[in-house]
């Protein structure tokens, strides 16, 4: 026994040794041998993870001013890992994005995989096949078209009127201020869950707006970049009992609670199924539990009934997406315009002619308010200077291979693109960090056209936004209600340019020093 423990004592160094030696064949390797060798980048991320992690994990979402940095220093092609590729020419945009079911590039799953995290089922968002997402998404498409959007559109403004009246309250009390941060994310949820559930969660009407369900999404999220990189510890963190998690992150409750509330949702409407109660409209539960057959060229098929699990997954995914992603681009853009006395004056006379009651929310259409060409150029300036995925999306390239900047790509390497340096291409958008409304207003329309192809907040093709037309919606009517509403509104002085500077871990946030958005009367 004795002799077996001073054996394996005395083997340490050997084994310790071999290791060494392995990593830094690995490392040669994977720098001088390995088919993307020869494309420029960081000779450390040629070699390892650990860079990406660093940024992502350590220093809390950078790396998307890192790609910045390392396409400046070297091209429009860099190895941004030992496996993954980011491009910054937009004409591979479409290339990548467009049409997954044509060209097959797909997702990830070393990136997307991690982000099932508690819910443990793919959910629309990861799901890794096109082809499976194509039919998942078929039965959710109809209920987030333009169509149904402006068929409800009603909430939309009854929501927005509700805020209206809250920032009202706050501002008229002596030496008022309006938290726009947390009312702009109370905003979208309520939207969203009356929108999809016919039940609001009504964060409007609680004292803290339901922060802790935003902090938890946020909380949920730091954990991608390290399970992303170790992908074994994502065991481990799925046997961590939710009461611990709680201990350990006290926000992670109001996340537990929403998920119970969404389970609850789902069983009441399995329910009503099962009774053959009739809904007094059909949500998005009854769309995916019990989906209307689609009309073909033939005759109507029949859709496919999900699981619960799925069907409780697509909707956990479809809550907590337009949340942070669409308060923080009313948030933005109401500072861009407040900030800046000229862009103020120009909204605010456009609104005055287009809505002449400053207080008649319920006057407000969007087929009206998408006419309003500054508004519209407010609008899309905002969604590029802070799209709400701002960050790189690794798509796998197809047993096909591909070839960019004259590299050939062979099948299986990852390769990415980013709203964040798309919207940065100083060809398309001169000076890119200044917000600038009239690029969108220019007579040039072949110049306002292709920045329009440039501009990827939602992304592109059949893996782009589902929401977007509701986050569309609730923009151009949280903006239009806000700026028409107070000629005398302004930003708070504790609250500057340094506070809208953006992180991202997919979604994307503020710096967690950074103030909160904060808006009062002079
Ligand atoms: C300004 C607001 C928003 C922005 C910028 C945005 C952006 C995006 C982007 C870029 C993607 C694709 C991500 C990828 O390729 O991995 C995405 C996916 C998604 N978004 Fe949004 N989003 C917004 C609002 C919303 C809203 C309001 C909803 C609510 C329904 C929503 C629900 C989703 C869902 C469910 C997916 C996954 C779709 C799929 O994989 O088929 N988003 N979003």
């Amino acid at each position: 026994m004795a002799t077996s423990l001073s054996l394996l004592v005395s083997l340490w160094p050997v084994v310790i040794g071999l290791w060494v030696l392995y990593t830094i064949s690995v490392a040669i390797h994977r720098r001088y041998f390995h088919p993307l060798s020869s494309i420029p980048g960081p000779s450390f991320n040629a070699i390892s993870y650990l860079p990406i992690l660093y940024q992502q994990g350590i220093l809390e979402g950078q790396l998307l001013h890192a790609l910045e940095r390392w396409h400046a220093q070297y091209g429009p092609i860099i190895r941004i890992s030992p496996n993954e590729i980011h491009l910054s020419s937009p004409e591979y945009y479409e290339t990548i994005y467009s049409n997954a079911l044509k060209t097959g590039f797909y997702k990830d799953p070393a990136f997307y995989g991690p982000m099932e995290g508690p819910i443990k089922v793919p959910v629309m968002l990861t799901i890794i096949s096109n082809e499976q997402h194509r039919v998942r998404r078929m039965g959710m498409n109809p209920f987030f078209s333009r169509k149904s959007v402006l068929g409800l559109e009603q909430i939309v403004r009854d929501k927005t009127e509700k805020l209206i009246g809250m920032a009202e309250q706050n501002l008229s009390r002596k030496g008022g201020e309006f938290d726009a941060h947390r009312a702009t994310r109370a905003l979208t949820v309520d939207i969203i869950t009356e929108y999809a559930y016919a039940k609001s969660w009504n964060y409007m009407d609680l004292p803290d707006w339901g922060e802790g369900y935003q902090e938890a999404i946020r909380a949920v999220q730091t954990f991608f970049p390290w399970l992303q990189t170790f992908p074994s510890l994502l065991p481990v963190f799925g046997l961590v009992p939710d009461w611990v998690m709680v201990k350990l992150y006290p926000h992670f409750g109001k996340w537990f609670g929403s998920l119970e509330v969404v389970q609850q949702s789902v069983a009441e409407v399995k329910r009503e199924i099962a009774l053959g109660i009739k809904p007094a409209r059909r949500t998005i539960f009854h769309e995916l539990l019990d989906p209307e057959p689609v009309e073909t060229e033939k005759n109507l098929a029949p859709r496919q009934k999900l699981p619960d699990a799925v069907v409780f997954a697509d909707a956990v995914n479809v809550t907590g997406a337009g949340v942070e992603t669409t308060g923080a681009t009313i948030c933005r853009a109401l500072y861009e315009v407040l900030d800046s006395p000229e862009i103020a004056q120009k909204l605010r006379e456009e609104l005055k002619t287009a809505l002449p009651d400053p207080f008649d929310v319920q006057a407000m259409s969007l087929i009206e308010l998408e006419k309003l060409p500054y508004l519209t150029g407010v609008i899309k300036e905002t969604l590029r200077l802070s799209p709400g995925v701002p960050g790189h999306l690794p798509r796998v390239v197809p047993s096909s291979g591909a070839t960019f900047e004259g590299y050939t790509l062979t099948p299986g390497t990852v390769v990415s693109m980013s709203a964040w340096s798309m919207h940065h291409n100083t060809e398309l958008f001169p000076d890119p960090d200044k917000f600038d409304p009239t690029r969108w207003t220019d007579p040039d329309v072949d110049a306002v056209h292709a920045r329009e192809k440039s501009l990827v907040s939602f992304g592109r093709g059949t893996r782009n936004c589902i929401g977007q037309n509701l986050a569309m919606c609730e923009l151009y009517y949280s903006v239009a209600s806000v700026i028409r509403r107070w000629d005398d509104l302004k930003v708070h002085s504790d609250f500057g340019r340094e506070d809208v500077k953006l992180v991202e871990f997919l979604l994307s946030y503020h710096p967690k020093k950074a103030r909160k958005l904060r808006l009062v009367r002079t």
